[in-house]
């Protein structure tokens, strides 16, 4: 297939960018400790200086993969499908979403709300980001919202937030891996005063899975 025929199904979302998929433990938020196959879209222009999937952000590394394929391989693993990025909303997330529904699997996403919601999704997970905040909808649809938290101001970047989703979105205050000595302190005594929000930890990164 010549080079623009690709780039025309990309677009279309049906083809995406695959980074990486795998079979693990979800460690983070709502959903930590239950079993699901993650599906890695590659592309992100977020840019969160401590993202800790940096490889992910050039789409042109990742090969456009047929959906059809990714979903009959992810259907073998596991009734729960995550998929995550980079940002899958760069995409058209509505095909992938519809072929993984039609073989009747849970679909969860994992994104920063940067890009209109596309998919029919039953789990979001809403990590919004200070230099590109969510767009369109996405706090009256998201069940979680799960901030990171680097410094103190994210305690107030997480109030204001948390003022916009809806009213049975559940709050996680999760660490940033590479400050958590630091912070997780701070975010314990924080929940313990502010109870309307958890503690999520990256528990997969304890339990050295992927
Ligand atoms: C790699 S991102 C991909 C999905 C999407 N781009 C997003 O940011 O939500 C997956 C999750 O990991 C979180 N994350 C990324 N780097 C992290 C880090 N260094 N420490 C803690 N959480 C991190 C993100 O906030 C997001 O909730
Ligand atoms: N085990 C595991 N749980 C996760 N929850 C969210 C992740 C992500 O990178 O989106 C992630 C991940 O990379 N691994
Ligand atoms: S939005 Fe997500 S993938 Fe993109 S840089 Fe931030 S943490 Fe990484
Ligand atoms: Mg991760």
């Amino acid at each position: 297939m010549v080079k623009s025929e690709v780039l025309t199904l990309v677009d279309q979302g049906l083809r995406l960018p695959l980074m990486e998929e795998f079979y693990t433990i979800q460690g983070e938020g709502f959903h930590k400790g239950t079993a699901a196959y993650f599906i890695r879209v590659g592309g992100c222009d977020v840019g969160c200086h401590w993202c800790d999937v940096k490889e992910s952000w050039n789409a042109d590394t990742h090969p456009p993969t047929d959906i059809l394929h990714i979903v009959k391989n992810a259907a073998t693993y596991s009734d729960t499908i995550v998929v995550t990025g980079g940002e899958p909303l760069t995409w058209d997330m509505g095909p992938l979403t519809e072929a993984l529904k039609a073989k009747n699997l849970q679909t969860h996403i994992e994104t920063s709300g940067a890009y209109v919601l596309t998919g029919t999704w039953d789990w979001i997970c809403l990590s919004p980001k200070k230099n590109k905040l969510p767009v369109g909808t996405i706090y009256d649809k998201a069940d979680e919202l799960k901030v990171i938290v680097y410094n103190k101001h994210d305690l107030i970047f997480a109030e204001e937030q948390a003022a916009r989703v809806n009213k049975d979105c559940i709050l996680y205050l999760q660490p940033e891996w590479s400050v958590r000595e630091k912070v997780t302190p701070l975010i314990v005594d924080y929940v313990m005063q502010n109870p309307k929000w958890k503690v999520s930890l990256q528990t997969h990164k304890y339990l050295n899975i992927p």
